[in-house]
Formats: C-alpha cells, structure tokens, sequence
C-alpha cells in the first residue's frame, strides 16, 4: 500500500478550507506547541502509573509509549486508555481553541466540538479473542472498519485533528481511501457497502506530536495494527463554518460558537448546529427509539409463546 501525500504546514499558515477540499496535511510537533512540551506525554505516562504502576510508568518513559502492551493486558491497556481520556477531558477543549487562534484567518466562522477520541491500538495479538467484551470500544482499541464520520454524527464540513503521541507506522495507523472523498458512496447505516469503487488506499506515518488534518468525510478506517508496537493517538474534531449534516446520519453531536464559551451566553454555544435539519432529523430519530420502546413494554405476551 502506498504512502498517503502529506502536504507539510505551520499552524500560522494552515487553511482548513483546503482540508474540507481533500487535503492532507500534516504540522509537525503540533502537539507541543499547543500544550506545552511534553503535557500530554507526561499525562499519558500519569495514565500508566494509576492505571497499571509507577513501575509501568517507569519503564515506558524509558523504552517509549510504543511498548504498553508488553507491560499490560487488553484490560489493563483499557483502563488507562479510560483514565487518560478523563485526564484530558478537561483541558482538550482549551487545546483546541489554542489550534483555532493559531491559525491565520479562515475566511468562515469556526466551530468546536467537544469530541474527545483517545485512541491506543495495541497490536492485534494483544486483543484478540476480546472482541466482543470491547466492542464499545470499536476506534478506541478495536480497529475501526471503513467510515466516514458523518455516517455516525458529525457535520460534513468537520475537520479531524488527529494527533500522534507515540509514533504512528504504517503498521498500526489509518488507511485512507482519497479518491473515494465526496463520491456518493453506499452505505448502510455506519457500514460501507461492498462492490463500488473506492480507489487506492493510502497509509499514514507519523512522529511522536505531529498533527495530521483530514476531512472527516474523507474515506477512513484504521489501519488493524499487524505491527509490534502499540500507537497512541488523540483527535478533536472543528468545523470550517456552519455544521451542516448528512441526510442519513445515525447520530447528531452539537459544534460550539467559541465566542459565546467563558460568557455569561455560554448556554447558546450549540444554537448554531442546533438550528439545522440534522438536528431536526435527530429529535425524529429520538422520537421514533421511544416509541419503539414504549410499543415493547406494553406488548404482553400471550400465555404459550402467542402474540
Ligand atoms: O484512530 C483510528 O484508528 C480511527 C480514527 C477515526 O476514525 C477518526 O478519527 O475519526
Ligand atoms: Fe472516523
């Protein structure tokens, strides 16, 4: 499989209108600047120590983070993918408006999700046998299979930043399929429908703090690692003006206006992506799961198995 194009950029100078057109763009050692140096590394290891040990900890700053998976079990890799997820929960958002006012101007109203996605893929053997019991767990340690994102619940203009805090290989990343980007693909629910052209995939690599931007709706899955070590990876999620969503969404999530956070109107933050038809077709959606649910709590079944 080939490498995917990575079009090098600096914060200052990156456009996310030309992420939205397909472009993927990598600014290297993001992660530093926009926490300061070794923040989320330094929680990551704090992940370790209370999740596993100090020992644990201990030896991955040493050998890199790569190596968790010969310190730790499916179990144990889950509980500190959890405890690192509610480590960063708090300050991700700051994290991402930090991203939002490095950037040169956008010629479009940005808006901020609140997605958090931490995402430890250990090698394959590591997990195997596990699937079931981690099936919620589907792009946060079990591999994803082929998506876009706005088949789950994010806008169509959503931009991915997704963040390596180990070294990503081609082993153990994402698979893209670039010239599948806007195609109207088949699609049932969240699964893409085989027998249609897709294109070539493309693979990822990476150094421990780059950022790679890519179109949410870009074709992607991740790429099941078949490597030897274990790839750490964080994503936040913008949108390049107003949210707009896909007619047959699963779900719906609100983007926030960033003027209104830390005002008094914090509260209208989401009114933007709440005055859309995704969010109309989401109250629809919600609706319909509840009568279903009220309809099988009231259907009694006849004594011997009749309805
Ligand atoms: O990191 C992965 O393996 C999956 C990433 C993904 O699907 C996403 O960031 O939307
Ligand atoms: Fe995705």
């Amino acid at each position: 499989m080939a490498l995917a194009p990575l079009h090098e950029s600096l914060l200052g100078e990156l456009h996310l209108r030309q992420v939205l057109e397909g472009r993927l763009v990598v600014v290297r050692g993001a992660l530093d600047q926009l926490t300061g140096r070794g923040t989320v590394r330094r929680a990551a290891l704090a992940s370790v120590t209370s999740a596993l040990s100090p020992h644990a900890s201990d030896r991955l700053a040493e050998q890199g983070l790569e190596h968790l998976h010969r310190v730790a079990g499916a179990e144990q890799i889950r509980a500190v993918r959890d405890e690192l997820d509610r480590r960063l929960r708090p300050t991700a958002q700051r994290l991402l408006l930090r991203f939002a006012q490095a950037l040169p101007p956008q010629g479009r109203r940005l808006y901020v999700s609140d997605h958090l996605g931490v995402r430890i893929m250990p090698p394959q053997a590591a997990v195997r046998g596990r699937e079931e019991e981690l099936s919620n767990y589907t792009g946060f340690l079990l591999p994803s299979q082929a998506h876009t994102d706005s088949w789950f619940n994010t806008a169509v203009n959503s931009v991915n930043l997704w963040m390596a805090l180990s070294r990503v290989r081609r082993d153990n990343g994402l698979t893209l399929w670039p010239q599948a980007y806007r195609r109207p693909l088949r699609h049932e629910g969240v699964r893409l429908l085989p027998d249609q052209p897709i294109g070539d995939p493309v693979e990822v690599e990476l150094e421990p703090g780059d950022l790679l931007l890519f179109a949410g709706d870009h074709l992607h899955a991740t790429r099941p690692n078949t490597g030897p070590q274990t790839r750490w990876v964080v994503t936040k999620r913008l949108c390049w003006g107003p949210p707009r969503y896909h007619p047959r969404a699963t779900g719906w999530v609100p983007y926030l206006d960033p003027r209104l956070l830390d005002t008094p109107l914090h509260a209208l933050a989401p009114l933007r992506s709440a005055l859309t038809l995704g969010r109309l077709r989401q109250l629809a959606r919600d609706r319909d799961r509840l009568l279903t649910r009220l309809r099988r709590s009231v259907t009694v079944p006849l004594p011997g198995g009749r309805r």
